[in-house]
């Protein structure tokens, strides 16, 4: 899936300076991160909607679109894909697929299972803030 999103991603790259009337990314672009993410959260709602419906077939075509929408906000934030990538695997090391990290490392299993104890120890930085779960 990385593969397709960051050949997406140099498309989107490459349609940002293309005419406004013909290309829907230029489009975007033109008018700018607000309508970008307008159309996320519009992309967002519409898989959730079809979620719910159990319309599995319309999941999969707004899953693309919010995914297309997502890598167009990416492109306009200065977010690489490998940025996203690097930031999921730092999880997966530290905590298992795509966690986010406890409020306190105290809260981790006393006694870790042998798939924990494999992983690096977490270490709580002095003075670090305790990352808020949203
Ligand atoms: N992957 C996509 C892609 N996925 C979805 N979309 C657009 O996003 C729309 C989905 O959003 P909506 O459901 O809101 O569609 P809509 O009703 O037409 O939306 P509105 O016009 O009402 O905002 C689709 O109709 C497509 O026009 C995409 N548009 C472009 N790409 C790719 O982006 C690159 C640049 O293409 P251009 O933008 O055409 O230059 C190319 O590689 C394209 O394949």
């Amino acid at each position: 899936m990385s593969d397709s999103l960051e050949r997406l991603y140099l498309a989107v790259l490459a349609a940002r300076d293309l005419d406004p009337a013909t290309s829907r990314t230029a489009r975007l672009f033109q008018r700018g991160p607000s309508q970008m993410a307008k159309k996320l959260a519009e992309e967002a709602i519409e898989v959730v909607i079809d979620a719910v419906n159990g319309d599995s077939e319309a999941v999969i075509r707004e899953s693309a679109d919010l995914l297309y929408n997502l890598t167009v906000l990416w492109a306009s934030a200065g977010v690489r894909p490998e940025d996203v990538w690097r930031e999921m695997s730092r999880r997966e090391d530290m905590l298992g697929i795509a966690e986010k990290l406890p409020k306190s490392s105290m809260k981790l299993p006393k006694v870790a299972s042998p798939r924990v104890a494999a992983r690096r120890p977490i270490v709580a930085l002095e003075g670090r803030a305790a990352r808020k779960r949203h």
